[in-house]
């Protein structure tokens, strides 16, 4: 008999030293796996105020030459030490690592946004630019995004992102500084 709720045999892991073996095509990115929590600033010429936020991030992969890519945003207070004030902007997607360290990122966000971003891992840093943007009818309209990530040492993760976006052209949008969670 098959017992029907086994556990998935082939679990996700964020550590790189552990099982499954990271993909060899993974090597330039071992450094990201993990889960990342900080804190960062952001605004846009279209917003009336800049804004300060917490971002909680996790790379993780399953021994396939791919990441899965999750990323979460709250809006806090920094008047009063960084109080939670609402869900901000959460997306989730796929890093495929190609030889060369070439990357081929498909993320999606539920304002209705889906991107493909292609770039290079090289070093510490990991820079992707927009390929292609699908928008459902109802998305505001956005025509480019650029990401950076930086490892600064193992545990500190720099993340800068601009955006061209609602008739404005690509200029900074987020920056933050993550830690490692342990
Ligand atoms: C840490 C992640 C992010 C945070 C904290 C953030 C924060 C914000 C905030 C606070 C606003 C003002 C509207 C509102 O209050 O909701 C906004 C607007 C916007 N954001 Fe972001 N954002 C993030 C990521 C992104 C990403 C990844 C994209 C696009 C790929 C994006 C595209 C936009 C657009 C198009 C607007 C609307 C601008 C306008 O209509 O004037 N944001 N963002």
């Amino acid at each position: 008999m098959i017992d029907p709720a086994p556990e998935h045999p082939y679990p996700d892991s964020r550590r790189p030293d552990a099982t499954p073996t990271p993909h060899a095509l993974l090597t330039p990115v071992l450094g990201l796996l993990g889960t990342w929590r900080g804190r960062g600033q952001g605004g846009y010429p279209t917003l009336d105020a800049d804004f300060v936020y917490g971002q909680e991030v996790t790379f993780s992969h399953d021994g396939r030459p791919f990441l899965r890519y999750e990323a979460r945003a709250w809006l806090v207070d920094a008047g009063a030490d960084d109080a939670p004030l609402r869900p901000a902007a959460r997306e989730s997607g796929w890093w495929r690592i190609q030889p060369d360290g070439r990357v081929e990122a498909l993320i999606t966000q539920p304002t209705g946004i889906a991107e493909i971003a292609v770039g290079r891992a090289s070093g510490d840093t990991i820079d992707l630019s927009t390929h292609e943007v699908a928008l459902t009818p109802t998305a505001k309209q956005v025509d480019a995004t650029r990401r950076r990530y930086t490892l600064t040492d193992d545990d500190t993760l720099s993340f800068v992102f601009d955006l061209g976006a609602v008739g404005q052209p690509l200029q900074h949008h987020l920056s933050a500084s993550l830690r490692r969670v342990r």
